[in-house]
């Protein structure tokens, strides 16, 4: 079911991208895409924070790629349905960035 979901306008980019920068999110390179590394303390937090992340992400319907071993958890976030950023992604970060703080 390929929602009808809006990419990113030029102007939306040139005022959130500064904004998820500041926060030590990258875009990626060679696709329209952020990406951040979050380090914990050990498994237990990691695994609380990708719990609490995936929560949202079900309710969202919107979902992180993500890899994680151990206290490391490293996250690609795009819109499959617009092949680049859009504002679900975000919402998505900055969620996860709050998620993170505990
Ligand atoms: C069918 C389902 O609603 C879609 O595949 C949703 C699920 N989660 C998703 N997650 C992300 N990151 N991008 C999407 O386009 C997306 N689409």
């Amino acid at each position: 079911m390929a929602g009808k979901i809006q990419g990113l306008s030029e102007e939306e980019r040139e005022h959130l991208l500064p904004l998820l920068q500041n926060a030590q999110w990258v875009e990626v390179v060679g696709r329209d895409a952020i990406y951040k590394e979050f380090i914990f303390k050990d498994f237990n937090q990691a695994f609380g924070f990708m719990s609490r992340v995936a929560l949202k992400a079900e309710k969202m319907d919107h979902h992180p790629e993500w890899f994680n071993v151990y206290n490391k958890v490293q996250i690609t976030l795009s819109t499959h349905d617009c092949g680049g950023l859009s504002q679900r992604d975000i919402t998505l970060a900055t969620f996860i960035d709050e998620a993170s703080i505990f």
